[in-house]
């Protein structure tokens, strides 16, 4: 399906696929015969039955997570926002493409593919305090790079990014969908002092002051990132192709709830797979109803705590799919 306005994504969006309720009943059922007291695998019970309803198939397995890598560059770098130089960004995709970085790692361990897209990074997106930061044109081919970039046979998707700058622009995203104050939405990303947090009080505030009336595909466009849009487009390709995906920190939140905000129950296919230390991702996750699978303070992105969380959902449904039942055991039922 093609897209090349905001519109026309927005109408995906809206006549994307809904989970199969009667998949879930019989995942439901089968579940209730596996070897184990009833409600014993707690919150992985619920996991893998999220996980069989989207993939139509009431005894799934996962065989192929793929983890994504977005990276782009801000304008609002220029004021002071983060602790490191944008140049970093580059550098890191380098990185990334030598194998060196913390998701290299994580998604070889989590028995995943990792691919990494760097968007025009050259091409900082504009300063958001004085226009928007991206045209609809450059918004909606970022949201096309994420949508081409998910390969259709995997069963599971971890989008990510890289950004120096970008937690300013998912704060102003967060705070112009959700309302509150520019502090509520701010923290310390990878680490500013007192002074640039500030900075980056006022430079939210400012870019929320112009563009925060906007809807929030427009938002996304005016406040976010290309490596933003380029992880809300994979979320939306994911759905459209019924592929579970586990969101990572405050900046894939971020680009996912512009999603959720432009149509309600776009996120129905996603699980939060951490909480950062990114002190606003707890209030953001609240606001999508999301329950994060993992906390362990993590900062990083690079969609890091969500590559951690896949071994979690691969072992729901590897229990899900491949336990005894009491009558094939022969195991007396309670
Ligand atoms: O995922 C998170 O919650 C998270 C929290 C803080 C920082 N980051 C990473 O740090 C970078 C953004 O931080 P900053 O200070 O440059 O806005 C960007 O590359 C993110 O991947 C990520
Ligand atoms: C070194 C470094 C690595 C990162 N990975 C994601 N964001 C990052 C930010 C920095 C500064």
């Amino acid at each position: 399906m093609r897209f090349t306005t905001l519109a026309e994504f927005a109408q995906i969006l809206a006549a994307a696929p809904t989970v199969n309720e009667t998949v879930k009943t019989a995942a439901g059922a089968h579940n209730a015969q596996l070897t184990k007291p009833a409600g014993s695998l707690g919150r992985l019970e619920e996991l893998a039955l999220w996980y069989a309803a989207w993939r139509n198939d009431a005894r799934p397995q996962i065989t192929a997570p793929q983890v994504i890598i977005f990276a782009g560059n801000h304008g609002v770098t220029a004021k002071g926002v983060s602790a490191f130089p944008a140049e970093v960004t580059a550098q890191m995709v380098a990185n990334f493409e030598r194998g060196g970085a913390a998701i290299n790692q994580l998604s070889q361990a989590a028995g995943a593919s990792m691919s990494v897209h760097a968007l025009d990074l050259d091409r900082p997106t504009k300063d958001f305090t004085k226009e928007a930061a991206m045209s609809e044109t450059e918004c909606v081919a970022a949201l096309k790079t994420g949508w081409d970039s998910v390969n259709a046979q995997t069963d599971l998707l971890v989008v990510g990014e890289m950004g120096i700058g970008n937690t300013t622009s998912a704060a102003a995203i967060c705070n112009a969908l959700f309302g509150g104050s520019a502090a509520d939405w701010t923290g310390r990303g990878t680490g500013v002092d007192d002074a640039s947090l500030q900075i980056k009080q006022n430079v939210v505030a400012q870019g929320v002051d112009l563009f925060g009336a906007l809807p929030p595909l427009q938002i996304l466009a005016a406040l976010g990132g290309r490596e933003i849009a380029a992880m809300a487009g994979a979320i939306a390709r994911a759905r459209s192709l019924r592929i579970p995906v586990i969101l990572d920190g405050f900046i894939c939140c971020a680009a996912a709830a512009c999603l959720e905000q432009a149509c309600a129950g776009a996120l129905d296919h996603c699980v939060a797979g951490h909480v950062s230390a990114e002190t606003a991702h707890p209030r953001l996750l609240a606001a999508l109803g999301q329950e994060p699978l993992l906390d362990l303070s993590l900062r990083l992105g690079e969609g890091s705590g969500a590559a951690l969380a896949i071994p979690i959902l691969r072992g729901a449904v590897v229990c899900h799919s491949n336990m005894a039942t009491f009558a094939e055991a022969g195991v007396s039922q309670g």
